[in-house]
Parts: structure tokens; C-alpha cells; sequence
């Protein structure tokens, strides 16, 4: 199993949750994040209004996978997440050890 991590442009976790779901995701979990890129000093334009890049708003979806989804997930993130600007985010894949849903007690891909 593995652990996506995506940080997207916050009016673009619609277009993104549904793209997963499109690819057979079936939960995920979004935090409300701040943060920049390499673009730090530069402005980038956030819904209409150019601002000085200190901490940007971002969205991080977090989503635990199957290793055979994986591809198709980073696949799905990216063709929705993409407007070829500056700032469109960044996708990592972290190692996930166990999953357990706690109603039922299963483990490994069954709990996801
Ligand atoms: N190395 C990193 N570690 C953790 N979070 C990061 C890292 N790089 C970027 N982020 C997060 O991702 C968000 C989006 O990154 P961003 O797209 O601006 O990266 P970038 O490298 O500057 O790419 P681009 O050239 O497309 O703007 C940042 O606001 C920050 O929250």
C-alpha cells in the first residue's frame, strides 16, 4: 500500500475528488494547508487577486492506495489538477505499512 499526498490550488479539489473516484478511490481525507514553491517572492494570481507569495492556500488530499492504483491515481491528480501555471502543486508517494478499518477489524487493502 501507499500514501498519496497531493497539494492542489484549493478550486481544484472538486474536479480532483471526482477524477479519483473516477479511478476507483473510495475515501480520502483533505487538510487545509499553507506553503510555497519555488516561486517564493514572485506573485502567482489565487482567485482573481495577484498575490506576494509568503503561504499560499493550499488543499492536501490524502489518500492510501493499493500499489496497483497508484499510477492511475497520480494520472487522474494530474490531468485535473493542472492549469500550466505556477503553483499547480505537487504530488509525493510515501510507503504505508498497515490499514485497519476499526468497524470491522480488517487489515491490509481490505480496510481501505
Ligand atoms: N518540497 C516540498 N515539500 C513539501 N511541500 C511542498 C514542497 N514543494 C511544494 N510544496 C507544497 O506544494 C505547494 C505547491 O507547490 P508549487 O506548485 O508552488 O511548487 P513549485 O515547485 O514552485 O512548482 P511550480 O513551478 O509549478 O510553481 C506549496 O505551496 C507547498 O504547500
Amino acid at each position: 500500500m501507499k500514501k498519496i499526498e497531493a497539494i492542489i490550488k484549493p478550486f481544484k479539489l472538486d474536479e480532483v475528488k471526482e477524477a479519483l473516484q473516477d479511478v476507483g478511490v473510495q475515501g480520502l481525507s483533505v487538510v487545509e494547508v499553507k506553503g510555497f514553491g519555488r516561486q517564493k517572492g514572485h506573485t502567482e494570481l489565487y482567485r482573481g487577486a495577484e498575490y506576494v507569495v509568503d503561504f499560499l492556500p493550499k488543499v492536501k488530499i490524502e489518500v492510501v492506495l493499493s500499489d496497483d492504483q497508484v499510477d492511475g491515481a497520480i494520472e487522474a491528480i494530474v490531468g485535473a489538477a493542472k492549469t500550466d501555471k505556477i503553483g499547480d502543486g505537487k504530488i509525493f508517494v510515501l510507503p504505508v505499512e498497515q490499514a485497519i478499518r476499526i468497524r470491522t477489524g480488517e487489515f491490509g487493502e481490505d480496510a481501505l
